[in-house]
């Protein structure tokens, strides 16, 4: 009627401070309208695993965005770092870095993105994407330079597979878009099932 593409189409919103987020979205050919960073506190609950804290995490930031934003798409995402039953931190110190290098040192892990999106009737649907790696054993002067690089201060699990530490992982089984921070195969899934024109 207007004349303008996708005009039945809500706004979309992504409840995101990260910049490989945006990244990843403009991959798959979607640019939101808006971005706006979710604060909100992202401690585990005692007891809590990974997977179930990802999707949590990820449905209290799409949340927080909808409560005064309905009618819009909001999309919004969380990487975690598990091993085993144990939820490794966002690296914002050196030793905190150290200490997941350590950890993570010739071990298998996994990665769990979820991706939680409220569409333009307020419903909510999310997925998480859970990824397999294995790293390298790491010497003590890969994991020092590692650390004087900076690349893991904001990551979590103190590392970035995008960069430098891509070289310490031998094998990745699953998605690696989700590694990064937005899972592209899900995330185009659940925007298409939210109505967005995609
Ligand atoms: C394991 C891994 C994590 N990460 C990043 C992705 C996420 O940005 C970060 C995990 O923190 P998140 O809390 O998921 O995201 P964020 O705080 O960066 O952004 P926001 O909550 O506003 O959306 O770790 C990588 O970039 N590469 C990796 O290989």
């Amino acid at each position: 009627m207007h004349g303008a593409p996708h005009s039945d189409c809500p706004p979309l919103i992504l409840a995101s401070a990260s910049p490989r987020r945006l990244d990843l979205l403009a991959q798959i050919g979607v640019v939101p309208n808006h971005v706006i960073p979710a604060d909100i506190n992202e401690d585990p609950i005692a007891g809590e695993l990974p997977k179930p804290h990802a999707l949590r995490l990820s449905q209290e930031k799409a949340h927080k965005l909808s409560v005064n934003n309905s009618g819009s798409i909001i999309l919004a995402a969380d990487t975690v770092v598990g091993v085993g039953r144990r939820i490794l931190p966002k690296t914002e110190t050196e030793t905190e870095a150290r200490d997941c290098l350590r950890l993570l040192s010739g071990r298998g892990h996994r990665v769990y993105t979820s991706v939680c999106i409220i569409d333009g009737e307020g419903v909510m649907r999310a997925r998480v994407s859970e990824t397999r790696l294995k790293m390298k054993r790491l010497t003590q002067s890969e994991i020092d330079s590692y650390i004087a690089s900076d690349e893991w201060r904001g990551k979590a699990g103190g590392y970035g597979i995008q960069g430098r530490a891509g070289a310490f992982i031998s094998h990745i089984i699953g998605s690696y878009t989700g590694v990064v921070g937005l899972p592209v195969f899900e995330t185009r899934n659940l925007l298409l099932a939210s109505g967005y024109t995609l």
